[in-house]
C-alpha cells in the first residue's frame, strides 16, 4: 500500500483551530493560512503531485460517513490547490453545510464567494439543497396547479393520468427522489463553469453529503433519465392522438410546453452529472474515513458501490489518526491500539487495500506558524479525544 500525504485545516472558529483571524491577501497572513500538511515530507509529495499536475480541469469529490472530516479535507485540499497555482472552486453540496465555518466567511448566498488568502484565486460555494428541490418541484408543477394531475394535463396527457398511476410517476413528481438535491447542485456548478466568467477554474473540489446520500445520488441520474425519458417519450407518442380526441370533443388546447422543456433540461443535466461522475480523465472520488472499525467497514462498502457505478476512486484519507507521541495516558494507548487495528483492516480489505492511503493526524504538521501553537494543538486534540472516549464509555454504562 502506498502512503500519501494530504493537508489538514481546521475551521477558524473551531475550538482547536490555530487560525483565529480572518485571512487577508497580506503576504504575512498568506503564509499563516497555508494548509498544514500532516504527513512526513516524503509522503507528502506522493499523490498530491499527481493531483496538482496539468492544467486541464479536474474534479475531486470528497465523500464518506457523516462527521469524518469531509468538509475539513475539502477545504484543505482546495487551499492547497490554490496555493499550487490552480484557480480553484470548492463547493459544498452537503445539506448540512459547514464550509462557511471552515473559511470563516458567509458562503450561504448560493453564489461564488472569493476566499481570501491563497496565492491563486479560490472561490467557495454552498448550494442550498432546499432551493434545488424547489426548482424540481416547480419543474413538475404547472403555474398555480400542483401534483401529477395538473402536470399530466399540462403535458396534454390528462386522459392518461390514471393509467400512468401504476408507473409510480406520481411519486417521482410529487416527492423528489433522495439525492436529487445534490445532483441538481452539481449540475448547477457545471452550469456556472460553462459561463465565461467562471471557466478559469482548473480544480473543482466537491464536499459531498454523507455516504448514503451520495450513493443514492449515484444511481439517481440513471433512474431520472429513465423516468423522465419515459414520460417524454410517452408524451411524444400520444400527444397527437390526445389532441385529436380533444379536438373531437371541442377541448383542444395547446399543451403547455414549459413543463416538458423543464423536464427535458433537467434530464439533460442529470445525464451530464452522470457522465462527470464516471469520467476517469477528469474526475476522482476521494473517500474520507476515520480509523474505527465501523467507519472502515462503511468506507469499504462505499468503495465497492463506487466501483460498481464505474466512478473512479483511487485515494482514501484516514483522518483523525492519533499521533504516536502525543500522550502516554491509558486512554490514548487504548485508542491508538483500536486505531491501529482499524488501519490494519484497510490493508486487508479487498476494496480499500488497492487505494492510495493518506493519513491525517493532529500534530505532524509542517506549516504551522509556531512550535508552541503546534504543541497546543496536540494537547487540545488529545483532550478532545479524552472527552469523546469518556462520553462513549459513559453511554455504554448507561445503556
Ligand atoms: N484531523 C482533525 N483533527 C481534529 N478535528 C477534526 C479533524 N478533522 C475534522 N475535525 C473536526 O471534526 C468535526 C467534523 O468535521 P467536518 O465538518 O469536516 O466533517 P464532515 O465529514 O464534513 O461532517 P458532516 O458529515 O457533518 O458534513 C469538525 O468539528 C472538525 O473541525
Amino acid at each position: 500500500m502506498e502512503v500519501v500525504g494530504y493537508a489538514h485545516y481546521l475551521r477558524p472558529s473551531h475550538p482547536l483551530s490555530l487560525f483565529k483571524f480572518r485571512p487577508t491577501f497580506n503576504k504575512h497572513h498568506i503564509k499563516s493560512l497555508q494548509v498544514r500538511a500532516i504527513a512526513a515530507p516524503a509522503e507528502a509529495t506522493v499523490g498530491f503531485d499527481e493531483m496538482v499536475s496539468g492544467t486541464q480541469r479536474k474534479y475531486y469529490m470528497l465523500g464518506g460517513k457523516g462527521g469524518v472530516g469531509k468538509t475539513s479535507c475539502a477545504a484543505s485540499l482546495a487551499v492547497k490547490f490554490a496555493n499550487n497555482g490552480h484557480p480553484t472552486l470548492v463547493v459544498s453540496t452537503d445539506p448540512a453545510h459547514s464550509l462557511s465555518d471552515s473559511f470563516a466567511q458567509d458562503l450561504t448566498g448560493g453564489t461564488l464567494v472569493p476566499v481570501e488568502g491563497p496565492y491563486s484565486p479560490l472561490f467557495a460555494l454552498e448550494l442550498n439543497p432546499e432551493k434545488a428541490k424547489e426548482e424540481f418541484r416547480s419543474a413538475t408543477q404547472i403555474s398555480g396547479g400542483s401534483g401529477i394531475k395538473d402536470f399530466m394535463d399540462g403535458m396534454g396527457l390528462g386522459v392518461l393520468a390514471e393509467q400512468l398511476g401504476e408507473l409510480k410517476l406520481g411519486e417521482l413528481l410529487d416527492t423528489p427522489p433522495p439525492g436529487l438535491d445534490e445532483a441538481i447542485a452539481i449540475s448547477k456548478v457545471m452550469q456556472f463553469l460553462e459561463s465565461q466568467e467562471y471557466n478559469m477554474f482548473t480544480r473543482v473540489v466537491f464536499d459531498t453529503a454523507p455516504t448514503g446520500h451520495t450513493l443514492r445520488l449515484l444511481s439517481l441520474p440513471d433512474f431520472l433519465d429513465k423516468s423522465i425519458g419515459k414520460i417524454l417519450k410517452l408524451r411524444q407518442k400520444i400527444a397527437s392522438a390526445t389532441s385529436a380526441i380533444k379536438s373531437v370533443f371541442g377541448q383542444e388546447g395547446t399543451p403547455k410546453p414549459d413543463a416538458a422543456d423543464k423536464l427535458e433540461r433537467l434530464r439533460e443535466r442529470m445525464i451530464k452529472v452522470r457522465e462527470l461522475f464516471r469520467d476517469t480523465t477528469s474526475t476522482e472520488f476521494i473517500i474520507v474515513t476515520i480509523p474505527t472499525v465501523m467507519a472502515i467497514s462503511e468506507s469499504s462498502r462505499l468503495c465497492a458501490s463506487l466501483k460498481k457505478e464505474d466512478v473512479p476512486v483511487k485515494r482514501l484519507i484516514a483522518n483523525q489518526v492519533l499521533p504516536p507521541s502525543a500522550s502516554d495516558c491509558k486512554f490514548c494507548a487504548m485508542k491508538r491500539k483500536d486505531q491501529r487495528r482499524a488501519l490494519d483492516m484497510i490493508q486487508n480489505d479487498q476494496e480499500l487495500s488497492s487505494l492510495m492511503l493518506g493519513i491525517l493526524s493532529g500534530n505532524k504538521e509542517k506549516e504551522v506558524d509556531t512550535a508552541s501553537a503546534n504543541q497546543m494543538f496536540s494537547v487540545a486534540f488529545v483532550n478532545k479525544l479524552h472527552a469523546w472516549i469518556m462520553s462513549a464509555y459513559l453511554l455504554m454504562l448507561l445503556f
